[in-house]
């Protein structure tokens, strides 16, 4: 029996091409235009976005990417660019890797029609997010279905949809913040994971009424396996576990929220200057809902974060790195193409 290659692909979210306001503005309308970003009807989501947001974010999220720049250029792409390379190698030449974003360049369509070129009879694709969101993982499905639904020839397609309780995801974190923790002692463990509005989850409730967005997400059944805010706390359980971490010692919340509408609570803001109020001094903090550093990990979590923790009254902020270029995520992306994504622990 004759082998042909299998195609992975793997989808992060997007940066600008570069830290200009002009190419910033670019990325934030492509991404904020998204349907499954801002849920709006598309007049209502115009008018925010081009009216709203574009013009008076572009300026102050640019200021904040040029710190974040390299001289490679945006630290999500150059570990994207890395991990399709340590990947193709690591899974050998049966395999062809490619590396898109779901914004900006390279696009889904062009890295799907390079995998189509080089003849691949399955695609299996892997979106960078652990936790699936319909803003996110969603958001890449639809894009991926969109391109294959104008192909004439549709391959065999296999999409990963979370990996939030993959042992190799967990260990990864683990061995990053165990550095840490061995080194010296924290009054407090944060993990904070990105946000999204509290409606967004409702809508993906297909019971209609199960998810209060309380401790309805303190667990994973089959009711609520795909909310997002379960899911979370369900990566901070495993994490807690095997970090060894005493109950009341941590907290799980929620970063970036944007706009005025309510997003997934709590949020991390309020925890710093709660946790800095009860005279907590030192915080090593987690950020489990992003495979690379970027712009919300460094900047917000990294110094953002840290500065508010000061502001009140905080001495030591650490920001726990991302799993990166490291070996143990090289590992995961190798297992999820080999054998698949595990739904859920035990
Ligand atoms: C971890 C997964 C992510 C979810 C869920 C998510 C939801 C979400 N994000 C916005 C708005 C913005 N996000 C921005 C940056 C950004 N977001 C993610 C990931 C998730 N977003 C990443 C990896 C990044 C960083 C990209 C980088 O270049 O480093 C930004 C742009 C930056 C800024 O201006 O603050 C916006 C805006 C919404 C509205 C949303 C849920 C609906
Ligand atoms: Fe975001
Ligand atoms: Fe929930």
């Amino acid at each position: 029996m004759k082998h042909f290659k299998t195609g992975v692909l793997l989808v992060n979210l997007g940066t600008p091409d570069s830290p200009e306001t002009p190419d910033v503005r670019k990325y934030l309308r492509e991404f904020l235009m998204d349907g499954r970003v801002i849920d709006y009807p598309f007049i209502p989501r115009w008018m925010l976005v081009n009216l709203i947001i574009a013009p008076f974010r572009s300026p102050k999220s640019a200021k904040v990417y040029k710190e974040l720049w390299t001289e490679q250029g945006s630290p999500l792409k150059i570990y994207g660019e890395k991990n399709e390379r340590q990947l193709q190698e690591a899974l050998g030449n049966e395999y062809v890797v490619k590396l898109a974003m779901r914004y900006q360049s390279p696009s889904i369509e062009s890295k799907l029609d390079e995998l189509k070129k080089a003849g691949v009879s399955r695609i299996t694709v892997i979106p960078f997010f652990p936790q699936y969101a319909s803003a996110t993982t969603g958001s890449v499905y639809e894009e991926v279905n969109r391109v294959i639904n104008t192909w004439q020839t549709i391959p065999e397609i296999r999409m990963v949809n979370n990996f939030y309780a993959h042992p190799l995801f967990i260990k990864g974190f683990v061995e990053n913040g165990r550095k840490y923790l061995e080194k010296e002692k924290f009054d407090h463990v944060i993990f904070s994971y990105h946000g999204v509005p509290a409606r967004q989850i409702k809508k993906g409730d297909h019971t209609g009424n199960y998810c209060k967005l309380g401790s309805c997400c303190n667990q994973i059944s089959k009711v609520n396996q795909f909310c997002y805010r379960a899911q979370c706390f369900e990566t901070t359980r495993l994490l807690v576990k095997e970090l060894g971490l005493q109950e009341g010692t941590y907290t799980t919340c929620f970063q970036s929220r944007l706009g005025r509408e309510e997003w997934i609570q709590p949020y991390t803001e309020q925890t710093i200057k709660d946790l800095a109020g009860k005279g907590i001094k030192k915080v090593l903090a987690f950020s489990p809902a992003f495979v690379a550093d970027c712009l919300e990990t460094t900047i917000e979590v990294g110094d953002e974060y840290k500065e508010l923790f000061e502001e009140n009254g905080g001495q030591h902020w650490q920001l726990v790195e991302s799993l990166n270029d490291s070996e143990n995520w090289i590992n995961l992306l190798k297992d999820l193409v080999e054998n698949g994504q595990l739904i859920a622990s035990k």
